[in-house]
């Protein structure tokens, strides 16, 4: 049989008109996500728990919808009808998933998964969180463990190198398998792998509006929640913030995505460890009783849309934030657009809309980038397409 693996596509091959990414063409990155990575999960799932018959026959018209690929109507009594009217559900019914932007199509697929477990339903599986297998192993993993322990070797370093490790291990926590364990060394050894890099401007900037409101946008549960919450604790004991708002999704999502339930469990995790993890689990737990630390679930945050069609309620939270923080990939298309943009297309410039300074942390895990220099962009382009997305690479941005 010949080998009908299709080649992604290269540096040349990418458009550079910023066009809005969609997944219909073969072997591009959005295509293997859609037509490999979701079916796979999809089984990933159905084999994660004692399903009935009945809940495995959804799986399998799911994985049917998948291959055949329509967008299909939510129903009329479904809870999220009327957000996806307003999400723009009207005008992909009928047409191929491939075809719909790619961003609004991995949305999609999330919530036909949640519905087809039982999630959304009246019925027992009904906020069972079908991912909370994965997530849980990974926080009780080793790795974790020693994560945490490496938390109590920095007492000694002085507070802004202190900080830099922080914001390192909330950014490489993006990829969930660097952090705090790179210690203060770490921090120069990974330079070359930041494509980006803003972290002065990011301290500056704190350090002058001093005692703000600062937002952090969260992306995964477990190892890179950690570090996040570590650093908003880092933030309101330095006093660069006076209260921290941290986004998390309304719903499971995107396989390991931080909801409430995982805050929950990993400040339960901090202030069951000793040392350094239980002093800041305890200070945040005391935090979000005082209200400095608010965690906040709006239902934008698991829409299929950029943040630049954000609702007024979100935007103003940003707006009155001394600065927002995104977390992640998926943040990070969400938040310049998930389009074919050109590397050296100012960042400032794709967010300019955003209602307040915002910053990115972000690790590459998609063809979506902004705000670099030719020169970097041609080192990279030289070896070959997979810095792009394959979390080797990752950059700090920050429009002030
Ligand atoms: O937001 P995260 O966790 O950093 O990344 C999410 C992600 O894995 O999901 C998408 C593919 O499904 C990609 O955009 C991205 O690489």
């Amino acid at each position: 049989m010949p080998d009908a693996t299709p080649t992604p596509p290269g540096p040349a091959e990418i458009p550079d008109d910023a066009s809005v990414i969609t997944s219909d063409v073969p072997g591009s990155f959005a295509w293997r996500v859609m037509r490999e990575r979701n079916p796979a999960l999809v089984r990933k799932v159905r084999d994660a728990f004692p399903f009935s018959p009945e809940r495995r026959d959804r799986f399998a018209a799911l994985l049917d919808q998948l291959d055949v690929g329509v967008v299909e109507p939510i129903g009329a009594d479904a809870h999220d009808h009327r957000s996806w009217q307003d999400w723009g559900i009207a005008r992909h019914i009928g047409t191929s998933l491939l075809h719909a932007p790619f961003l609004w199509a991995e949305s999609y697929f999330y919530r036909l998964l949640l519905d087809a477990s039982g999630y959304f339903g009246p019925g027992p599986w009904r906020g069972v969180d079908p991912f909370a297998p994965f997530k849980r192993a990974e926080l009780a993993g080793p790795e974790t463990a020693a994560e945490i322990r490496a938390l109590d070797t920095l007492t000694g370093l002085d507070p802004r190198e202190r900080a830099d490790v922080l914001l390192r291990s909330s950014l490489w926590g993006n990829r969930a398998d660097l952090s705090f364990q790179e210690g203060a060394h770490g921090v120069d050894a990974e330079k070359s792998r930041l494509v980006a890099d803003a972290t002065e401007r990011f301290w500056n900037l704190l350090d002058e509006g001093s005692g703000g409101r600062v937002c952090l946008v969260a992306d995964n549960a477990g190892r890179e929640l950690l570090p996040d919450l570590v650093l908003l604790d880092d933030l309101l004991a330095t006093g660069r913030a006076s209260e921290v708002v941290l986004h998390v999704k309304p719903h499971p999502y995107y396989v390991s995505d931080a909801t409430t339930a995982d805050v929950l469990d990993s400040l339960r995790h901090l202030c069951a460890r000793e040392g350094q993890a239980y002093d800041v689990g305890t200070r945040l737990w005391r935090a979000m009783e005082q209200g400095r630390l608010r965690v906040r679930a709006h239902a934008f945050s698991c829409a299929p849309l950029p943040y630049q069609e954000m609702p007024e309620d979100l935007a103003a939270d940003f707006a009155a934030a001394s600065l927002t923080i995104m977390k992640g990939d998926l943040n990070y298309r969400r938040l310049v657009g998930d389009r074919y943009w050109a590397p050296t297309t100012s960042f400032a410039t794709a967010t300019g809309y955003f209602p307040g300074p915002v910053a990115a942390l972000r690790t590459l895990k998609s063809d979506v980038v902004t705000g670099l220099d030719r020169a970097t962009v041609a080192a990279l382009d030289e070896s070959g397409p997979a810095w792009r997305s394959s979390g080797t690479h990752a950059l700090v941005q920050l429009r002030g």
